[in-house]
C-alpha cells in the first residue's frame, strides 16, 4: 500500500488527478471507477482543468460509478449520475453511452444490482478504481456489516450516513434512506485502487481502515488485502496514522 501526503485539499486532489491520468495515459481505453462525494471533486475539477489545456483524451475512456441513491432520477441534482454529470462527464470528452451509474430508478431491486453487475462485468473489469471512505468507513454506500457483500446490493443507508449527506439536500427526510451499490468483491477485483480523504473528521477512519483489523465492520479496511492500494489524503487526514 502506498501513502501519499499533500499539504491541503488542493494539494492531494493534484496527487490522485496525476494517478488518474497517467492511468489514461498508459491505457487510453482503460476502465475508471468513479465515486462522488466532496472528496473527489477536487481530483474531477483538476482533471477537467487538464483536459481543457488539451493534457487528457477521455475519448476512449469507459466509466463505471460505485453507487446511486434508490428512487432518483439522473436529473435529479442530488443524484449522482447528476453529480458526476456535472462534475466531469459534461466537461471532457468521455462519451456518456459509456459511462455507467446503477439505475436508481429501476424498483426491482434485484434486477437493478444484477443488471449492474453484468454492466461491470461487460466492461472487461476496472483498471482503476478511485474511492472516497465514509466516517464509519464505508465505501461506495457499504455500509459497515457482519460480512462483505460480493456483488452489487441494495443497501439501507445508516444513520451517520443520513446524517452526513444531510447537507446536500433541503431536509433530511429528502436523503434517500436506500442506495445501489457495487460490492466489496467488484471493488477488490479492480486491478488499482485510489482512495482520497481530506480534513481532520477522516483522520480516524484513515487510521483505524489502513492500520486497525481487518473486518466488515470497518469495510474499507479489506483494501489491506489488495496488491495495489494508493491512499492520497491531506496533512488533516493523514494526521493519525502511524505508519
Ligand atoms: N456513497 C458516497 C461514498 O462513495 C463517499 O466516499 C462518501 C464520503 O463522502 P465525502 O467524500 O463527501 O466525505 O459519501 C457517500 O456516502
Amino acid at each position: 500500500m502506498k501513502f501519499y501526503c499533500g499539504e491541503d485539499y488542493k494539494a492531494m486532489s493534484r496527487i490522485a488527478a496525476n494517478i488518474i491520468s497517467a492511468q489514461i495515459i498508459m491505457k487510453p481505453d482503460c476502465v475508471l471507477g468513479l465515486a462522488t462525494g466532496s472528496s473527489p471533486e477536487g481530483t474531477y475539477a483538476q482533471l477537467v482543468e487538464w483536459y481543457k489545456k488539451g493534457d487528457l483524451d477521455f475519448s476512449q475512456v469507459t466509466s463505471v460509478n460505485l453507487d446511486e441513491y434508490r428512487g432518483l432520477s439522473g436529473d435529479n441534482d442530488q443524484s449522482y449520475r447528476y453529480f458526476m454529470n456535472t462534475h466531469l462527464f459534461d466537461h471532457v470528452n468521455i462519451d456518456k453511452s459509456r459511462t455507467f451509474v446503477p439505475n436508481g430508478l429501476e424498483p426491482d431491486s434485484e434486477k437493478a444490482c444484477r443488471e449492474y453487475d453484468a454492466v461491470v462485468e461487460a466492461t472487461g473489469g476496472v483498471d482503476l478504481q478511485l474511492l472516497g471512505i465514509g466516517h464509519n468507513g464505508h465505501i461506495g454506500f457499504n455500509e459497515p456489516a457482519k460480512e462483505f457483500c460480493k456483488n452489487t446490493q441494495c443497501v439501507d443507508l445508516t444513520e451517520s450516513t443520513i446524517e452526513a449527506n444531510k447537507r446536500f439536500f433541503e431536509k433530511e427526510e429528502d436523503v434517500p434512506r436506500q442506495a445501489y451499490t457495487m460490492g466489496i468483491g467488484t471493488i477488490m477485483r479492480a486491478k488499482k485502487i485510489l482512495l482520497v480523504a481530506s480534513g481532520e473528521g477522516k483522520a480516524d477512519i484513515i487510521a483505524k481502515a489502513f492500520t486497525g483489523p481487518i473486518t466488515p465492520e470497518v469495510p474499507a479496511s479489506i483494501l489491506q488485502l489488495h496488491n495495489d492500494v494508493t491512499v492520497v489524503c491531506d496533512k488533516a487526514a493523514m494526521s493519525k496514522i502511524k505508519l
